[in-house]
């Protein structure tokens, strides 16, 4: 059997489909062949080795971990539930074993000599017997089902925490990572859903284990040589879908990069604020294209999977028939030699059948949970990965400590309020990316002052501004608060002393009050007074404008995708935006272009505000609108990720370097 099947693999092997199939143009209106090895290439040969040594050795030798895994997962889910799927399946097991040892005492005093009335009326305590444990065997069974379905939903629950955990605390540079976002890509849609599955078929093998066990167990009572001749009959099944598994799975891995384009480009055709842009551009048809490439390309791989895997279904099947008929002729053969007597050759028979019924329940169980088990491993593997991309000093004590990688100082404290920040010699690079974007970055801000950074797109405000907000780690200096550097302390103690009004920020799909507030402050009931401090926000950014046209005020929904949402303009979220810096209250204020979409006046009255805003604190201010910085303390210029000047606007205009150029151009555009 062996040796058949080794010769089975061979001629897939040779058939050279192991690998992604070079994709065949099977329908001629396909668009051609888009080759894309950007997309196939790098994921799929980083798994190749792992799954060139998938066979059926691997799949028996990795399976109890992932049986481990399962339980753990269903342990923690629920105790209870998960204690109830498995002792119920195990007595349910034990009563199809003494269902079928029941039957034999029926077939005996069927068979025995003497009248018929007789010998029914002799097997009818056998036949009690037999109803009896079938009727407990099914009501077990079903509580059983019972159990098991109660731990699927508390399993889910269980991995999307763990998942979105990981993810939003990892470090940003993560999210910078395409390797990082495909992985993520990958937990997210398969993995995840896999884990609820891994338990389930994780119980389908306990339960097909124990059935197989009573029908085995039986067997071995009648006669010690029909338990190898059913065991025979599960290694065709068992080859076949262990192939077929493995090719699903690689062929899932090497369509992933593809799966993540065609996600993006529907999210462009579907989503409303690309909507008037696809129009507008005429950008229909080169979307429609991209996206028919890619589907083209995964169907072609999808359908030669198809075709593989039935191939391999086939030659399963007819090694599975020819395995079942050899137990049939031994079956026979034994009882024309006298090895057997007829009721237990019957009995042989039924338990031949219910050991055949739970032998493939058990093989495909076992693939099954295989299978997921894969899939099940790429969300482990990247929620592990999240994790120890999850910077050492955001952990809790405990967890930091579990951690194997080598442990800091534990974390620092930040002063409440800092008389001074200084950047010192601050060199970045994303990750990545080959040039750095910040090449030996000094400068120094004092509490009160407004400090502003300016230069020609691409220079490194905004990856300075996010290194000085502990978004981004430095590679090489340091920043200072007071004395305490930023690499010390808790991520989230820094980022609840700063706050941030960003370049590019969001649209948050909630009420103009939570815009405002983002979830912090006290709860609004409907009639209370507004909390003075979105009040006070609104009016200084001049979001209050905004909000006293709105159907519902504060609490407008501001989406359009729901009934009643509301929609603003350009300039009328940025008000928003600006409000929820202000509101925030933080020592450090940092304004990324903060009046891009404003009116002339909104500007004005905003770089008041902000001016005004400093009292106490300290704003970073980043504008290519140079009339507004001239207020600054300290302004740096910033080329190419290097400070080349620095002053207020008086030395830097007297200096007549890249500002007084810059500044120069800019004014003439409003001179007569
Ligand atoms: N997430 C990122 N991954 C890789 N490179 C990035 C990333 N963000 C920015 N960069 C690169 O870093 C450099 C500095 O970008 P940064 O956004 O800091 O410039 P900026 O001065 O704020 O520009 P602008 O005035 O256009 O806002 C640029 O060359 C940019 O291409």
């Amino acid at each position: 059997m062996g040796a058949v099947l080794r010769f089975a693999e061979k001629i897939l092997l040779l058939a050279g489909k192991r690998h992604l199939p070079p994709a065949k143009r099977t329908d001629p209106n396909d668009p051609p062949d888009p080759g894309m090895p950007e997309l196939s290439a790098h994921v799929w040969h980083a798994r190749d080795g792992e799954l060139a040594e998938t066979g059926m050795g691997t799949v028996a030798r990795r399976l109890p971990a992932v049986i481990a895994q399962a339980a753990g997962l269903a342990w923690r889910a629920s105790r209870a539930d998960t204690i109830a799927t498995v002792g119920l399946n195990v007595a349910a097991g034990m009563f199809t074993a003494f269902g079928l040892l029941a039957t034999t005492g029926v077939l005996t005093a069927l068979f025995s000599a003497g009248p018929t009335p007789g010998r029914v009326r002799d097997a009818l305590p056998s036949l009690a017997l037999v109803a009896a444990s079938v009727a407990l065997r099914s009501g077990l069974q079903a509580a059983a089902g019972w159990t098991q379905a109660r731990l699927e939903p508390q399993v889910q629950r269980l991995v999307e925490l763990r998942l979105y955990e990981a993810t939003t605390a990892a470090h940003l540079t993560a999210l910078d990572d395409s390797k990082f976002l495909d992985d993520l890509q990958r937990a997210e849609t398969r993995g995840m859903n896999a884990a609820p599955q891994v338990v389930q078929h994780a119980v389908d093998v306990l339960t097909g284990t124990v059935g197989m066990a009573a029908a085995a167990g039986t067997l071995g009572v009648l006669h010690p040589l029909l338990l190898p001749l059913l065991l025979l009959t599960a290694v065709p099944e068992g080859w076949a879908s262990v192939r077929s598994a493995r090719m699903r799975y690689a062929t899932m891995l090497a369509l992933v990069g593809v799966a993540r384009r065609k996600w993006i480009l529907s999210g462009l055709m579907t989503e409303r604020r690309h909507a008037a842009e696809v129009r507008a551009f005429t950008m229909r048809p080169f979307l429609l294209a991209e996206y028919d490439r890619f589907a083209a390309h995964q169907r072609r791989v999808e359908l030669d999977l198809a075709r593989r895997q039935t191939f391999v279904k086939i030659t399963g099947d007819v090694l599975k028939g020819v395995a079942t008929a050899g137990v049939y002729v031994a079956l026979g053969l034994m009882l024309w030699r006298g090895w057997v007597p007829l009721a237990v050759a019957g009995t042989a028979v039924l338990a031949i059948r219910s050991g055949q019924t739970s032998l493939a329940n058990l093989v495909f169980a076992v693939n099954q949970c295989y299978e997921e088990g894969l899939y099940f491993g790429d969300y482990l593997a990247f929620c592990d990965a999240a994790e120890a991309r999850i910077p050492h000093r955001a952990l809790p004590a405990r967890d930091a400590d579990a951690r194997p990688d080598a442990r800091p100082d534990p974390p620092a404290d930040l002063p409440a309020a800092f008389a001074r920040i200084q950047v010192r010699d601050v060199t970045f690079t994303y990750p990545g990316s080959d040039a750095p974007s910040l090449r030996g970055v000094s400068l120094e801000m004092r509490r009160g002052e407004v400090v502003a950074l300016v230069g020609e797109n691409g220079s490194g405000k905004t990856t300075l501004s996010r290194i000085m907000a502990g978004l981004y780690d430095p590679d090489g200096g340091e920043v200072l608060w007071d004395d305490v550097p930023l690499t010390a302390v808790r991520p989230h103690e820094v980022w609840s002393r700063v706050a941030v009004i960003a370049q590019e920020y969001t649209h948050w799909p909630m009420t103009a009050r939570q815009n405002i507030t983002m979830g912090r402050g006290p709860r609004h009931r409907t009639g209370e007074p507004e909390d003075p401090g979105v009040l006070a926000a609104a009016r200084a950014s001049g979001a209050e404008e905004v909000v006293a046209d709105l159907s519902r005020g504060y609490d407008t929904l501001l989406d359009r995708r729901f009934e009643g949402g509301a929609e603003l303009s350009g300039g009328q979220w940025q008000r928003l935006a600006v409000a929820r810096g202000f509101y925030r209250d933080a020592p450090l204020l940092i304004c990324d272009e903060p009046t891009a979409s404003l009116d002339a006046r909104a500007e004005h009255l905003l770089f008041d505000r902000i001016r005004d805003h400093a009292a106490g604190r300290t704003v970073l201010l980043i504008t290519h609108r140079l009339a507004s910085v001239r207020f600054a303390d300290r302004i740096y210029v910033l080329e190419r990720g290097k400070v080349i000047e620095e002053g207020d606007h008086a030395a830097l205009m007297a200096q007549g370097g890249l500002y007084a150029d810059l500044y120069t151009l800019q004014s003439r555009a409003y001179s007569p």
